[in-house]
C-alpha cells in the first residue's frame, strides 16, 4: 500500500507552525514574528522514525474554525477534508505557543473535540522559561486527551519526540486518551473558562515577576477596569500638565521678560528693536514658554510606552475601535498623531485595507497634536480659573482633559460616518502580542524628551519665527496716522477685517481672525500672533506691556474664548498634515475633502459654544 499519509500542523497564528514545519521537513517556509505570516498551505515531507516518509501541512494560524478570513478558510477546508485535490490529514498537530497557553488552549480545544488522531506540540518553551514558567506537559496532556510534546522549534528541540508522537498517534487513532470526553457541545465562553483552568493547571512553577505582570494584566486588562484605568491615567496626565508646570512655566516667562527689558533699556528705541522685542520676543517667546507642558506631556507617553502599558492600552481600545469600523491597527497610527499626525499619517501604511487607512488618514488631525498643546494652554490659563473641583482635580486640567476628549469623540464619530459612507468596509478586529512590562530605562526616557523637547525648540526657532517676523513687518506698516490705531492702519489689520467678517459670527474678536490666517503654518503660530499683535498693540496705545496671558484674560470675554479652544479642537490649522495627506492618498481629493470637513466642523462646534455660552450667560 502507498497510500500517501497526510498530518497537518495547525493552531494560532504566531505559534511557531512554520519554524517547526521548517524544522521538521528541510523546508524554507517564510517565519516572522508577527501573527499573519502563512497564508496559505504549504506541504513538505517529513521522514518518520520507521524510516517512512509523511506529508506535512503547514496551514495558515487561524483562531476559531468559524473561519472569518480567507486564510482561515483555508485551514478550516484542509481540517476538514473539503480541500480541492486534498486528502483528510491523518494526524493533525496542534502548536501552542507555551507563553500563551491560555489563549491558545481555545482553539485546541476546537481542534481536539473533531475527535481526530491529534499531537500537541508544546512549543516556544524556552519563551516561557525566560517568561518565568515552569510547565507540565504531562499534566496538560492529562487534562486535554492528547500526547502533549515541549518543543523548541527555532533550536530543533523535541523534534525527534515529535516526529515519533505523529507516527504513534496514527497507530491508536480512534482509540481515544485517558481523559477524552466529548467536547463537541461547548460553548466559546466555556472553552475560554476550560482554557484558563487548564494553563494554570499546567503550570508547575511561577517566578515571582510572572506572577506579577499577569497580576497587573488582570487589573489593567480587565474588560470593565481596563477602560476606567486607562481614562484615569490620562487624567491625571492632563492634570500634571498643569500642576506641574507652573513654576517652570513662570521661570520660562520671566526669563523672557527680563530678555526683553534687557533690550529695551540698551538698544536704541527704532525698528530693530522694536522688530527684536514685538516680534521675536513676545512672539517666539509667547510659545517657548511651553517647553515645560511639552515635556511633562511627552515624559508620560514615553513611560507608558516603555512600560508595556501603550500596547495595553491599544488591546483595550480595540474592540471601541471596532465599533466605530476601524480595525485595531488604527491604534497606533492615531496614537502617534497625538505627537503629531505627520507620523501618525505616516504610520497608516502598516494598514492593509486601503478603505481602512482612508478612513485612518482622514481622521488623524483630530487628535490632539501637541502643537495645540500652547494654544489650549494659553487659553485655559487666561480663562479659565485655577480652582479645584475636587479634591486633587484641577478645573484648568479638567478642561484640557475635556478637549482631547473632544477630539478622540469627534474621530470616532467621523470614522463611523466615513465608514458607512465615503469609505464603505467593515472592521477587522486583531489580537496582538502584549510585550513584557518593564521598567522604562531613565536613560532611554532622557533621550526620547530630549528629542522631542527639541524638535519644539527648532520649530519655535524656524518656522514660528519666521511667521512671526513676516506677521510683525505686516502690523507695523503702513505707520498709522496720529490718532489711528496701528492694528487698523496695517496691512495685516486690513487683510483681518476680510477674515474677520467670516468669523465673527461664531464671536472672534479680529485679534483672532488675524491669528487664524498665519496659524495656517503652524498651530503654534496662533500664540505667537497673538502675543506680536497685543505687543504692537500696546505699543501704540503707550500702554505697559502685559504679558499674553493677561491681555487675553482682560480683553476676551468667555464665549469667546470657549470658541476659539472649539476651534482648535478641528480646525485643519495646518499644511504640512495637508501636503502628507496628499501625498499619502495620491492625489488632492482626499486631502481637500479632509480639509473642507473639518474647517466645517470646527465652525459649527465653535459657533456653538458661543451662542450656547453667551445664552448661559457666562
Ligand atoms: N524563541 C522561540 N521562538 C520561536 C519558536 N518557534 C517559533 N518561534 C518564532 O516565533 C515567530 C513566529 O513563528 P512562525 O513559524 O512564523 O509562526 P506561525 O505559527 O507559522 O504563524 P502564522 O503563519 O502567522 O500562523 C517567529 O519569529 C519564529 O522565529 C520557539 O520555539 N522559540
Ligand atoms: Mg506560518
Amino acid at each position: 500500500m502507498t497510500r500517501q499519509r497526510t498530518a497537518a500542523l495547525v493552531g494560532n497564528p504566531n505559534a511557531g507552525k512554520s519554524a517547526l514545519f521548517n524544522a521538521l521537513t528541510g523546508a524554507r517556509q517564510k517565519i516572522a514574528n508577527y501573527p499573519g505570516v502563512t497564508v496559505e498551505r504549504k506541504a513538505g515531507r517529513l521522514i518518520l522514525p520507521s524510516g517512512e516518509p509523511l506529508e506535512l501541512i503547514d496551514l495558515p494560524g487561524s483562531y476559531s474554525f468559524d473561519a472569518a478570513s480567507p486564510d482561515e478558510e483555508v485551514t478550516r477546508k484542509v481540517v476538514h477534508g473539503e480541500f480541492p485535490g486534498e486528502v483528510l490529514p491523518e494526524v493533525l498537530v496542534i502548536v501552542l505557543d507555551a507563553a500563551n497557553l491560555e489563549q491558545h488552549l481555545v482553539f485546541a480545544q476546537e481542534v481536539i473535540a473533531l475527535g481526530r488522531p491529534t499531537v500537541v506540540a508544546l512549543n516556544m518553551i524556552d519563551l516561557a522559561e525566560r517568561d518565568g514558567l515552569t510547565l507540565d506537559p504531562a499534566a496538560l496532556s492529562q487534562a486535554l486527551g492528547v500526547p502533549v510534546i515541549p518543543t523548541v522549534a527555532v533550536r530543533r528541540k523535541g523534534l525527534a519526540e515529535l516526529a515519533e508522537a505523529i507516527a504513534r498517534a496514527e497507530v491508536t487513532a480512534g482509540e481515544g486518551g485517558a481523559d477524552a470526553q466529548p467536547r463537541q457541545h461547548m460553548t466559546l465562553p466555556e472553552r475560554r473558562l476550560a482554557a484558563r483552568h487548564m494553563a494554570k493547571a499546567a503550570v508547575l512553577s511561577e517566578s515571582a515577576r510572572h506572577r506579577l505582570h499577569t497580576g497587573l494584566d488582570k487589573v489593567l486588562l480587565h474588560p470593565w477596569l481596563g477602560v476606567p484605568i486607562l481614562f484615569v491615567l490620562l487624567f491625571v496626565m492632563f492634570q500634571a500638565v498643569f500642576a506641574w508646570a507652573t513654576p517652570f512655566a513662570d521661570g520660562l516667562e520671566a526669563g523672557v521678560g527680563a530678555i526683553s527689558e534687557w533690550v529695551v533699556a540698551t538698544f536704541p528705541g527704532g525698528f530693530l528693536r522694536d522688530l527684536v522685542t514685538e516680534g521675536v520676543l513676545a512672539g517666539v517667546g509667547s510659545v517657548v514658554v511651553f517647553l515645560p507642558q511639552i515635556v511633562i506631556l511627552f515624559a508620560f507617553i514615553l513611560v507608558m510606552e516603555a512600560s508595556g502599558y501603550m500596547a495595553r492600552a491599544a488591546y483595550i481600545m480595540d474592540r471601541l475601535m471596532a465599533r466605530v469600523g476601524l480595525s485595531g491597527k488604527s491604534f497606533i497610527p492615531l496614537l502617534s498623531s497625538f505627537a503629531c499626525a505627520i507620523p501618525g499619517i505616516m504610520a497608516t501604511r502598516s494598514i492593509a485595507d486601503p478603505k481602512d487607512r482612508l478612513t485612518t488618514i482622514l481622521v488623524a488631525p483630530l487628535m490632539t497634536c501637541s502643537a495645540r498643546l500652547p494654544v489650549y494652554a494659553l487659553i485655559i490659563a487666561a480663562v479659565i480659573p485655577n480652582t479645584t473641583v475636587g479634591p486633587g482635580v484641577g478645573l484648568q486640567g479638567l478642561v484640557l482633559f475635556a478637549l482631547y476628549v473632544a477630539g478622540i469623540f469627534g474621530a470616532m464619530v467621523v470614522a463611523l460616518v466615513l465608514r458607512r459612507t465615503v469609505a464603505q468596509g467593515s472592521a477587522s478586529g486583531f489580537i496582538m502580542e502584549l510585550p513584557r512590562y518593564q521598567m522604562p530605562r531613565l536613560r532611554d526616557l532622557g533621550i526620547g524628551l530630549w528629542q522631542r523637547a527639541w524638535v519644539f525648540l527648532r520649530r519655535a526657532g524656524t518656522i514660528i519665527f519666521m511667521a512671526t517676523i513676516v506677521l510683525w513687518v505686516l502690523l507695523t506698516f503702513p505707520k498709522a496716522e496720529p490718532g489711528e490705531s496701528q492694528i487698523d492702519a496695517s496691512i495685516a489689520g486690513r487683510l483681518a477685517t476680510g477674515v474677520h467678517a467670516v468669523v465673527e459670527p461664531i464671536g472672534f474678536n479680529r485679534e483672532m481672525a488675524l491669528a487664524l490666517v498665519p496659524a495656517m503654518a503652524a498651530r503654534e503660530v496662533a500664540v505667537s500672533s497673538l502675543a506680536t499683535t497685543y505687543a504692537v498693540a500696546s505699543d501704540d496705545e503707550e500702554e505697559t506691556a502685559m504679558a499674553l496671558e493677561e491681555e487675553v484674560a482682560a480683553r476676551w470675554s468667555l464665549p469667546t474664548a470657549l470658541a476659539f479652544l472649539a476651534w482648535f479642537v478641528f480646525a485643519p490649522q495646518c499644511l504640512s498634515t495637508i501636503a502628507v495627506a496628499r501625498r499619502e492618498t495620491n492625489g488632492w481629493k482626499w486631502p481637500m475633502f479632509m480639509v473642507g470637513y473639518l474647517f466645517a466642523l470646527a465652525y459649527v462646534f465653535a459657533g456653538a459654544t458661543y451662542w450656547i455660552a453667551v445664552a448661559a450667560g457666562l
